[in-house]
């Protein structure tokens, strides 16, 4: 049991989950990893899986939380494929259920409905990691110095980057130069550029590629969920212990969208880095924690901006801007734009089983000449959105979203929009009436949502934003109806 997934033979999937549908979802996608993979092994019955995880090899295990019986259960699991790769699936989303999953021994948490890209992209991460790990725990003949990759080799993509413009390739050579070090680094670029995809790179180019690669998203958590969360407290946690920190003891820290965090919190990040150790919570016993963690952070505002707004502190930008790192917007990097569009209508289109290969010469130019102001996601997600509405050999000009074919039209429309809007509030409409923003951002997101029959990815792809961001929401707004 245990043997390293895709390197003796074909990969052992296994999918416990006792509604069928989304069993069989997750072994269609798992299935179609890179590889020899063997016929995925359903199982609806937990029993069943935990006697076959003590006595067959598994590779990648895919488990309904609420199936396993919670997330105590799933523990047992876990320590009978201690080497398999554990994505754990819940219809609850909350913080609390992914963490005590990854407690238990998952290596990540989706929320259903979760899209299969998500559920792809994960597994093959992991996998992805594991296999570097086990190819460097092979010894090696000891060096005088391990020289960087020089010229060309240097700039070939670095994790799951995959553009080749000039900019890019500069920024994987920065990649693999600050990669081994244990400073920390500090990320800057626009939304949806590839700010997530360059701290896993980063993390997967150091010596920490075994650690864990823990993710905070400053700006999805409440100021005391964030702290509950990272900084551990003596009602929040279990063990009383600083339960983010601590799982990413000998790994890296990503705390996305820095700027969001909550000044107070920033006082005690300073802290920890400052000595090294996570402070035992206030009124408690225990002792300070010595942790090994590299930080690496980012954000998609102007730091210094940020600063000066008194909303970074800036001592801690000090300490935490060692390595800085700029994730360029694409319009910037415009010979990307077509190798992406190509590499993402290849995937939706085997994914959607549509016969789409490639563009005609109006719609390139037209994806060439738009400014993509939600850089990447946006593109990926334009071309899943025309993929999942439209069919044929290639794309044309007219399955284009109409956002990207008519930029005139819609750069007055807005302004229109607004000044449609303002006329009723100055012709006497009660202030009563106005919906807060929140409420108008659900009403809007579940209207989405209705359209695509409640499938989150495609809603997202509709709405130009992240489907995580769908789950985000949905997890505020259920707090604030509590
Ligand atoms: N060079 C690339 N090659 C392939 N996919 C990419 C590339 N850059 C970004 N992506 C994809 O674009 C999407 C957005 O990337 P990512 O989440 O890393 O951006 P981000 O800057 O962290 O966004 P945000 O600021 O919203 O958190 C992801 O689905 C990612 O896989």
């Amino acid at each position: 049991m245990g043997s390293i997934p895709d390197l003796d033979g074909s990969l052992q999937v296994r999918v416990l989950d006792a509604t069928p549908s989304d069993a069989l979802r997750a072994a269609t996608v798992c299935a179609k990893l890179p590889g020899t993979v063997a016929e995925p092994i359903l199982y609806s019955d937990a029993r069943q899986c935990l006697e076959d995880l003590a006595i067959k090899r598994t590779d990648v295990l895919v488990v309904d939380v609420e199936t396993v019986g919670g997330d105590e259960a799933l523990s047992r699991f876990a320590v009978r494929c201690p080497t398999a790769v554990i994505i754990a699936v819940s219809a609850e989303g909350s913080v609390t259920r992914s963490l005590n999953a990854m407690r238990a021994g998952a290596h990540d948490f989706l929320v259903k409905p979760y899209s299969l890209d998500a559920l792809t992209q994960k597994v093959r991460a992991h996998l992805d990691m594991r296999r570097s790990r086990s190819v460097a725990a092979v010894p090696q003949p000891r060096r005088e110095a391990d020289p960087l990759p020089a010229g060309a080799e240097a700039g070939k993509p670095v994790g799951r980057f995959s553009s080749q413009s000039q900019p890019m390739r500069h920024l994987y050579a920065t990649i693999r130069r600050l990669g081994p070090s244990s400073a920390p680094v500090f990320i800057t670029g626009e939304a949806g550029s590839g700010k997530t995809l360059c701290a896993e790179a980063i993390h997967g180019q150091s010596d920490r590629r075994t650690g864990r690669l823990v993710t905070v998203n400053c700006a999805g958590l409440g100021a005391d969920e964030l702290e509950a969360e990272l900084f551990g407290s003596l009602t929040g946690s279990r063990s009383g212990r600083s339960e983010l920190l601590s799982l990413a003891d000998g790994g890296t820290l990503y705390l996305d969208e820095i700027c969001d965090m909550d000044p107070a919190l920033q006082s005690r990040l300073l802290r920890v880095i400052q000595t090294g150790s996570i402070p035992a919570p206030l009124g408690g016993s225990g002792k300070d924690i010595d942790v090994d963690i590299r930080l690496v952070c980012s954000t998609s505002r102007d730091p210094l901006a940020e600063v000066a707004a008194g909303r970074l502190r800036e001592d801690l930008y000090y300490r935490l801007h060692v390595l800085p790192v700029q994730v360029p917007p694409l319009r910037d990097r415009r010979d990307d734009i077509l190798p992406l569009a190509h590499a993402f209508l290849a995937r939706f289109a085997g994914e959607e089983a549509r016969s789409f290969r490639n563009f005609d010469a109006d719609a390139e130019a037209r994806l060439l000449s738009y400014g993509w102001p939600g850089n990447v996601r946006q593109l990926e997600n334009t071309i899943r959105q025309i993929v999942v509405m439209n069919d044929g050999g290639s794309v044309s000009y007219e399955m284009l979203p109409l956002v990207i074919r008519d930029t005139f039209n819609r750069a007055r429309a807005p302004a229109e929009d607004v000044r449609d809007r303002r006329r009723p509030a100055r012709s006497g409409r009660p202030h009563s009436s106005i919906e807060p923003l929140w409420a108008q951002e659900r009403r809007i997101i579940e209207d989405a949502l209705d359209a695509f029959d409640g499938n989150i990815a495609l809603a997202a792809a509709a709405l130009e934003i992240s489907p995580s961001t769908i789950y985000r929401k949905r997890q505020s707004w259920s707090e604030r109806l509590q």
